[in-house]
C-alpha cells in the first residue's frame, strides 16, 4: 500500500518540493521502504530524489533544496510487487514521448503479459522487476500511440483509456508531463483511493491529488473530491479536465483501508475512517459478548493494541461498559511492523515497539482489541507479553474477520500459508497465537460498518476474506506463482543469493538511484549544484 502525491502550485516560481515532502510525511504509514519525489522545473526540466528509506532520512533539507521547480509527484513506497530494490524506488521517469514521471499504488495482476507485450510489440526495456515501471511505459506506449508533437487532454484521455483496457489490477496513480501538468487516474473497480483537491492564492489556484484527504487538511487545500474508479484527471496550469476513460465496473474500494491502512483523520470515497473504526468496535462489542456468555467468561479491561486497533477497542469497551485501559505504550519512534519487509524484522520490532504495564495486566482477564490479525506476528508477541506481565486470560478480539486469502492488489500478502487462519478455525487461531479464546468480526458486519457512511457503495474488495477478485484474472494458478515469487521464505532466499545473481537483491546497483548526499551549502540555480534525473550511489 504506498502512498501517491501529485501537487501543481499556480505559480512556478515557488518550488513545490517542500510541501510534497511534507505531504509524503503524512502518508508515511502507506510506505515506510522508500519515497521520492521528482520536480519539474524551468524548461520542463525534472529533478529527482529518491531513495530507501523513511522521508525524513532521504528528504533532508539539502536534498529538497535541489529540487526545483513549481510541480511535482512524489510517492512512499511498501513493496508488492518486484524487489525491495533503490532501483524500485518511486518515481519512475522515462524520456520517451514528451517526458513523464510516475507514481503507483496498487498492483497489477498481468505484469508477464504486458512484460511480453512492452519487449515484442512496444519495444520498450523495462529495466526493474516493478510492475510500477511497467505501467509507467504502458502509459508511455499509449501516448506514443497518438503520434503528436505536441499533446492535449484530448489525447491523455484516449492514452489513459488504452491503458486501462490492456491491463488488470489495482492502481491510483500520480503522473508529471514535463512542462504541461499532473494527472491521475484509477482503475476501473477503484480498489485504491486517490484524491484532490485545491487552494486560492493570491494569484490564482494550487491543485494537489493525494492517496488520502489528511493530507488536503494539513497543508491547506479544500474541496476534496475522490478521483472516481476508471476516471483521468488532467490539471494544468490553465484548469482542471476530468473523463471516465475505463470500462465501466464494480466500483469496489479495498475494505483493509479503513480497517488498516488509512490514517483514521482520512475520509476515503465518502466514508470517515474513524467512523468506521468506531462502527467496526460497536459490531465487534455485541459479537465479543455474545460469545463470552456463550463460554462464561468474564473480562476485567478491554485493553487496545497501539495504533490502529484504539479507536475501535474505545467504543467496544463503551459498547461493552467495560474499563478502557493502554496497557501497551508503544514507542512513538518505531513504524508499523506489519509492512516491514520480514518476518524476523516483524517480530523483532513488535517487542521493541510495545511495552506491557504489569498493573494492568496482573491478575486480570484481558480483552486485547485488534484491527486484524494476519500472519499472527503481533499477536503471538503481545499475548506472551502480556502473560509475562501477570495476565490471567488473555481474550482477542479482531475488528476483521479470519484473512485466509492472499492478497494481490497492493497489500504484501502473497502466500497463504504464512496467514495464521488458513486451515484455521478460531479454536486453532487460538491455539497458535497462545489465546485463551479468540473472537473475530464477522464480514457482514465488517462491511456494515463502513458503508453505513456511504450507501451507495455496493461492493468492497473482501478478497483477502472471501478469496473472490473483482478483477478477475486470479485462479489458483495464478496464486501458486505469487507464492512461489513472493512469499517470505523466497525472498529470505533471492537476498540471500543477490549478490551472485545480481537478480533483486537490495545491493544491486540498478538504474535509478539516489542523488548524491554531498554536504554542499552552494546555490541550487547551478548546473553543478541541481540534481538530474539519473545520479550516482554517492554518499561522503
Ligand atoms: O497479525 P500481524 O501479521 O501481526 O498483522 C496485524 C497487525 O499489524 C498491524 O499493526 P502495525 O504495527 O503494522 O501498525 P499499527 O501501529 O498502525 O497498529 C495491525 O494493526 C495489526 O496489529
Ligand atoms: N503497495 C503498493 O502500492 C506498491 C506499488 C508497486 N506495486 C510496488 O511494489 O512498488
Ligand atoms: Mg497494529
Amino acid at each position: 500500500m504506498c502512498g501517491i502525491l501529485g501537487l501543481l502550485l499556480h505559480d512556478p516560481s515557488v518550488d513545490a518540493a517542500p510541501e510534497i515532502s511534507e505531504a509524503l510525511s503524512l502518508l508515511q504509514h502507506r510506505g515506510q521502504d522508500a519515497c521520492g519525489i521528482v520536480t519539474c522545473g524551468p524548461k520542463g526540466r525534472f529533478f529527482q530524489c529518491k531513495a530507501n528509506g523513511m522521508v525524513r532520512d532521504v528528504l533532508d533539507e539539502k536534498a529538497i533544496a535541489k529540487l526545483i521547480g513549481g510541480m511535482g509527484v512524489g510517492h512512499v513506497r511498501y513493496p508488492t510487487a518486484g524487489s525491495s530494490d533503490h532501483a524500485e524506488a518511486q518515481p519512475f521517469y522515462v524520456n520517451s514521448p514528451y517526458g513523464i514521471v510516475f507514481a503507483h499504488n496498487g498492483n497489477l495482476i498481468d505484469s508477464p503479459s504486458l512484460l511480453q507485450y512492452m519487449d515484442a510489440t512496444a519495444h520498450r526495456h523495462i529495466n526493474t522487476s516493478s510492475d510500477s515501471e511497467l505501467l509507467l511505459n504502458l502509459f508511455a506506449d499509449n501516448l506514443q500511440k497518438t503520434g503528436k508533437f505536441r499533446i492535449n487532454e484530448d489525447d491523455i484521455f484516449t492514452a489513459i483509456g488504452g491503458l486501462m483496457r490492456q491491463c488488470t489490477g489495482a492502481y491510483a496513480c500520480v503522473a508529471m508531463l514535463a512542462g504541461f501538468g499532473v494527472i491521475a487516474f484509477r482503475d476501473p473497480n477503484g480498489i485504491r483511493p486517490v484524491g484532490m483537491a485545491s487552494r486560492k492564492t493570491d494569484t490564482g489556484r494550487d491543485y494537489l491529488f493525494a492517496s488520502e484527504s489528511i493530507v488536503a487538511d494539513a497543508l491547506g487545500f479544500s474541496g476534496w473530491e475522490d478521483v472516481k474508479p476508471g476516471e483521468a484527471v488532467i490539471i494544468t496550469r490553465s484548469g482542471v479536465s476530468r473523463k471516465h476513460v475505463g470500462a465501466h465496473a464494480t466500483f469496489a474500494p479495498d475494505i483493509f483501508e479503513f480497517v488498516y491502512f488509512a490514517r483514521p483523520d482520512s475520509v476515503l470515497d465518502g466514508i470517515s475512517v474513524y467512523r468506521s473504526r468506531m462502527a467496526m468496535g460497536d459490531a465487534l462489542a455485541i459479537e465479543v459478548d455474545k460469545v463470552l456468555k456463550e463460554r462464561g467468561i468474564t473480562v476485567d479491561v478491554v485493553i487496545p493494541v497501539p495504533d490502529t486497533s484504539r479507536v475501535a477497542a474505545l467504543n467496544l469497551a463503551q459498547k461493552l461498559k467495560l474499563p478502557y485501559r493502554e496497557g501497551f505504550i508503544k514507542n512513538r519512534y518505531v513504524g508499523r511492523t506489519f509492512i516491514m519487509p520480514g518476518q524476523q524484522m516483524r517480530r523483532k520490532n513488535v517487542r521493541r515497539k510495545l511495552n506491557a504495564m504489569a498493573l494492568e495486566f496482573s491478575g486480570k482477564n484481558v480483552l486485547l482489541v485488534d484491527d486484524s490479525i494476519v500472519r499472527g506476528t503481533t499477536s503471538e508477541e503481545i499475548i506472551q507479553m502480556a502473560k509475562d506481565v501477570g495476565a490471567k486470560k488473555v481474550i482477542v478480539a479482531s475488528c476483521a474477520p479470519p484473512i485466509r486469502h492472499s492478497n494481490v492488489y497492493g497489500i504484501d500478502m502473497p502466500s497463504r500459508t504464512e496467514l495464521v487462519a488458513y486451515g484455521r478455525n478460531a479454536e486453532e487461531i487460538a491455539e497458535a497465537i497462545g489465546a485463551d479464546l479468540v473472537v473475530f468480526q464477522t464480514l457482514p458486519d465488517l462491511i456494515a460498518s463502513v458503508r453505513q457512511f456511504n450507501p451507495s457503495i455496493s461492493t468492497f474488495d473482501c478478497s483477502v476474506f472471501t478469496g473472490e477478485y473483482v478483477t478477475g484474472g486470479v485462479n489458483e494458478e495464478y496464486l501458486h506463482r505469487l507464492e512461489s515469487l513472493r512469499a517470505d521464505n523466497v525472498k529470505n532466499k533471492v537476498a540471500v543469493n543477490s549478490r551472485e545473481g545480481q537478480s533483486e537483491g537490495s545491493r544491486a546497483n540498478g538504474l535509478h538511484n539516489r542523488v548524491n548526499i554531498v554536504a554542499s551549502g552552494g546555490p541550487v540555480n547551478g548546473a553543478d549544484d541541481t540534481v538530474g534525473l539519473h545520479n550516482t550511489w554517492n554518499i561522503s
